[in-house]
This record gives structure tokens, C-alpha cells and sequence, in this order.
């Protein structure tokens, strides 16, 4: 058989141990991908041997029908669609599946020729051939996903083709692509802990977005505008996200939460991810210190003015200082708490950065308590160069108040320079002591 054109190969090491269902699988596949899908498939010599050699279908998608950049995956869920269903359950073990670029078939191509189907097998399982595999592919799927996939395809075979007799071969295709998509995006999910990482980092903003939805009416309904009330609104929506991305908190010095009347609650800052250990640990009658640009974050920004949140420009540090010294006052007059990182932008090096000066000058102009709170380091499962995205705990310390009273502005680089001693040394127990990410297949 003649490989007509270079790209992608895909091997599935079926390690079938009967040759007789080896041999018959590669024929139906031969004469029927021939015909229909515009790849040809054969057999590897060492599938005629008797004990349970790797049967090696070797699909090649070709521009027959124009898809030659087409994705292995794409080619490959066609093989399934329309072939395999019943040789996987042949198989005896999982079946690694590999997938690798011909270059072999390249080089012919560039020179016009093309070449037989033997000088294209792919190099089974030599455990060398990393190079061949795309980097955000893992080298195994198991049998049990294959097969779901296999029978998800056949099943959305028969619904197509059932539509293709009344309205066309076009929207048949287009069902086609559809129906990949969600088999796709499992095995995506699965496979590749990039995709993982950007997947959940848009589905963090989407569903934020779409708590948000439901946020703004509910809080519209219980205070009728905005209202620091409004944050127990929020609170509770927003509790259950940490379970959806696989995040797991652990806090301790809950008692240090108990104290009466205003305070200001200082924490490490690291991802907007702190959201969600924010409401984990969020008190009554208590909102934050935002910059100004996430009021225009969409329906998240309407809900953040609902919540009483107070937004500063932090380039201009004047108009800063006077919206927190109103904020000052309000905390006394309302009984209100607020949330400060004093970082005043995300930080994920591993350490702290230095503190400014605000929630200081805010704490002692209210002569109200100051409590901080320490996020543990997110390294163990967020990795934000490395795209990865796992599941894993976090640590969340409260520690005891720090009392104001009787402090001036004087005292202001003294008590910052406490604040921050402490938050380090505990931040960098907590990160120390922090279990491990959950694992990287854990999504
Ligand atoms: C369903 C939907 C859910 C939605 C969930 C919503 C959750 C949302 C969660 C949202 C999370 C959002 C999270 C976020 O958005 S984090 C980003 C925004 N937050 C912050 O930036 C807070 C921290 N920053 C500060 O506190 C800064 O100090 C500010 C911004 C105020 C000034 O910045 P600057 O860069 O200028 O810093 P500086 O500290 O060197 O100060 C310079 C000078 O000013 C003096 N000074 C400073 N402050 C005061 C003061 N108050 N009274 C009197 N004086 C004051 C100070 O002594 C110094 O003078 P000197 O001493 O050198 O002479
Ligand atoms: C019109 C659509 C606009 C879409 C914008 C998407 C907004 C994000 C939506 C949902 C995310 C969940 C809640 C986010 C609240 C987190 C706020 C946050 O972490 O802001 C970063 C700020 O602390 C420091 O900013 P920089 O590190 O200085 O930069």
C-alpha cells in the first residue's frame, strides 16, 4: 500500500493476541478507509506473528478529501467513527497510543514521491520517540476512555448519518465536527495539562462572571443598592468554586476572626484566585480595597459596587488617600471592616513584596485593630510560566490582632514594619509546611 501524503501517523498498539482478529481488523479497516475517509491503513509485518505482538494499525490522513493539516486527533476519531469500534473491544491490555509526524514521509513529499506504507510504521513503543509526540500530549490513554470514545463516536455515527439522508452531506459534516468536540475536549482535558490550565483559568472567569449574573438582583433584592450587607450575598455564592477547580482550603486561628467592631484585615496577595479564600474566611459586615479598573470588569465589577467595595486609583496616590481616609471614616460610622492587600498587585515569587503604606494609615486614622491573614504559596499546584493548573490545598493563617489604638501617622512605618515581619515569617511557615499539589491528573 502507497502513503500518498506526509503529516500526522497515529499507532495503536492493541496488543491483540489473536492474529486471526488482527488480520481481519486490518482488512475491514483497509478496504472501507480507503474508500471513505481518505486514509490508508496496513498492517505491520510483525502483526502475522502468533503471540500477542502489538497489531499496529497505521492510519495515514491524506488530502484526499483536503484534510491534510487536519489534527492526529481529528484523523484518529474518524478511524474510530468509522472503524475500530468493534476491534477495541478486542483488546487484551490498555493500549498506548502514540502519535508521531512522518518525517520520513515528509522528506518524500518534498521531493515529489511517496513512499510505501512499511517505511512509514511508526516505531513502536521504543520509549525514546518523545520528540515525536506533541509536548502537551500524554504518551497513554487508557483502554476504558478509549472506549467510551469509541462508542460516544459510533453512537453520534448513526445519529449523522440519519441526518444526512434529509438534509445533506454539508450539515452532516458539520454535525460531524460538533459532535467531536466534546469527546475532544475530554481527552484534552485528560491528556494535556496546559489545555487543563487554560480551561480552568476561563472557566474561573466565566462562572465568576456568571455568579456575578445572579449576584447583582439578589443583592439588588436584599439591600436595594449598594450595601456592605451585599457580601453575604456574594459570600455564599461564591463558596462552592474552590470544589470546581479542585481547590481545598485549610484555615487555622479562626478565633483571631472574633473580634468586635472595625478592623482592617490585611493578607498576602497572589492570584485573583484569593478570591475564593477570601469568602472562604470573609466576616460580617466586612468588604474590600480594589483597584479602580475592576469596576469595569463586567457584571463582576457591578457586583464588587454592590458589595460596598471602595476602588482607588492607584496612580494617584492623592485621590487614594483621600478616598481612604473617607473610607476611615465610614468603617467607624457603619461598623464596617476592611480587606487590604497591602502588596497593592498580585505577587507569586514566592515571597512577600514590600508593604505600602495605605492600610497602615487607614488602621490607625480608624484606630482600629489590624488582622492579618496569610495565603499559603500557590507553587504547589498554580504555576503560571509553567501552565500548570492542578488541584491542591491551600493554607490560610489568621493571626492575632494587631492593636492601633493610641498610634499616629508617626507610628505608621513601625507598624507596617511588625505587619510585615510577622506575615512573612508565617507566610513562609505555611508554604513550607503545605501538602503538595494533589497530583497533576487531578483536575
Ligand atoms: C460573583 C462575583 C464575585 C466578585 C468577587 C469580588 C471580590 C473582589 C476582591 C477584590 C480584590 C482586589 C484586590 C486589588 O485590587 S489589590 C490593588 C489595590 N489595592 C491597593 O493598592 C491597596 C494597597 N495600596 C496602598 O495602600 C497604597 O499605599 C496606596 C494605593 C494608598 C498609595 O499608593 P502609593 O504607590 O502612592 O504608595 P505608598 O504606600 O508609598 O504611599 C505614598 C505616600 O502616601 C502616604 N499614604 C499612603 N496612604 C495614605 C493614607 N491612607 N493616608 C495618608 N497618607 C497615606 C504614604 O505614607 C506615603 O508617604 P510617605 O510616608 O512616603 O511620606
Ligand atoms: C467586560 C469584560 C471584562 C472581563 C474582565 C474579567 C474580570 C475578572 C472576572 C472574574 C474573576 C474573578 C474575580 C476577580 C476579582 C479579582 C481581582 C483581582 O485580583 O484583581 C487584581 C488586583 O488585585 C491587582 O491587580 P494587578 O496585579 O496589579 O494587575
Amino acid at each position: 500500500m502507497m502513503v500518498q501524503e506526509p503529516g500526522w501517523e497515529f499507532g495503536l498498539d492493541t496488543g491483540v493476541s489473536t492474529p486471526t482478529l488482527a488480520m481481519s481488523a486490518t482488512g475491514s479497516l483497509v478496504t472501507t478507509g480507503s474508500q471513505d475517509l481518505g486514509f490508508n491503513v496496513s498492517s505491520e509485518t510483525r502483526c502475522s506473528r502468533q503471540d500477542r505482538v502489538p497489531v499496529s494499525v497505521l492510519g495515514h490522513w491524506g488530502s484526499n478529501r483536503g484534510q491534510r493539516d487536519e489534527h492526529p486527533l481529528l484523523a484518529l476519531q474518524h478511524l474510530y467513527q468509522h472503524h475500530l469500534v468493534w476491534s477495541i473491544q478486542g483488546w487484551t491490555r490498555p493500549a498506548p497510543l502514540s502519535f508521531q509526524r512522518n518525517q520520513q514521509c515528509e522528506a518524500q513529499q518534498m521531493r515529489g514521491t511517496s513512499i510505501p506504507a512499511a517505511a512509514a510504521a511508526p516505531q513502536h513503543d521504543d520509549g525514546d520517540d518523545d520528540d515525536a509526540i506533541p509536548a502537551t500530549f500524554s504518551r497513554d490513554v487508557p483502554r476504558w476512555f478509549l472506549c467510551l470514545l469509541a462508542h460516544f463516536l459510533s453512537a453520534t455515527n448513526t445519529t449523522t448519518t440519519t441526518s444526512s439522508t434529509t438534509t445533506g452531506t454539508s450539515s452532516s459534516t458539520r454535525m460531524d465536527v460538533l459532535w467531536t468536540i466534546p469527546p475532544l475536549l475530554l481527552l484534552l482535558l485528560w491528556s494535556s495539562s496546559t489545555f487543563v490550565f487554560y480551561f480552568k483559568k476561563c472557566f474561573y472567569v466565566a462562572w465568576m462572571m456568571c455568579l456575578a449574573v445572579l449576584a447583582i438582583p439578589l443583592c439588588l433584592l436584599k439591600s436595594g443598592g449598594r450595601d456592605v450587607e451585599n457580601m453575604r450575598v456574594i459570600r455564599s455564592l461564591v463558596r462552592h468554586v474552590k470544589h470546581l477547580l479542585g481547590l481545598r482550603f485549610e484555615v487555622s486561628g479562626w478565633e483571631h476572626l472574633q473580634t468586635k467592631g472595625p478592623y482592617v484585615i490585611i493578607s498576602n496577595h497572589q492570584s485573583s484566585l484569593d478570591v475564593l479564600g477570601l469568602m472562604e474566611v470573609l466576616p460580617d459586615r466586612c468588604t474590600m480595597i480594589a483597584k479602580k479598573e475592576l469596576i469595569y470588569a463586567g457584571t463582576v465589577g457591578i457586583t464588587c459596587w454592590l458589595g460596598g467595595i471602595v476602588f482607588i486609583n492607584r496612580k494617584k496616590t492623592s485621590d487614594a488617600k483621600s478616598v481612604m481616609a473617607e473610607a476611615a471614616k465610614t468603617m467607624l460610622d457603619d461598623q464596617i471592616r476592611l480587606w487590604v492587600f497591602p502588596e497593592g498587585t498580585r505577587n507569586q515569587r514566592g515571597d512577600l513584596l514590600p508593604f505600602k503604606k495605605g492600610a497602615f494609615h487607614l488602621a490607625v486614622a480608624a484606630q482600629a485593630p489590624i488582622i492579618p491573614i496569610v495565603f499559603s504559596s500557590y507553587s504547589n499546584f498554580y504555576l503560571r510560566k509553567e501552565k500548570q493548573f492542578n488541584s491542591g490545598t491551600i493554607r490560610l493563617k489568621i493571626l492575632p490582632k494587631i492593636d492601633t489604638k493610641g498610634m499616629t501617622t508617626e507610628d505608621v512605618a513601625s507598624l507596617l514594619d511588625k505587619s510585615f515581619n510577622l506575615m512573612r515569617s508565617a507566610f513562609l511557615e505555611v508554604s513550607d509546611s503545605v501538602p503538595q499539589s494533589n497530583g497533576t491528573r487531578c483536575h
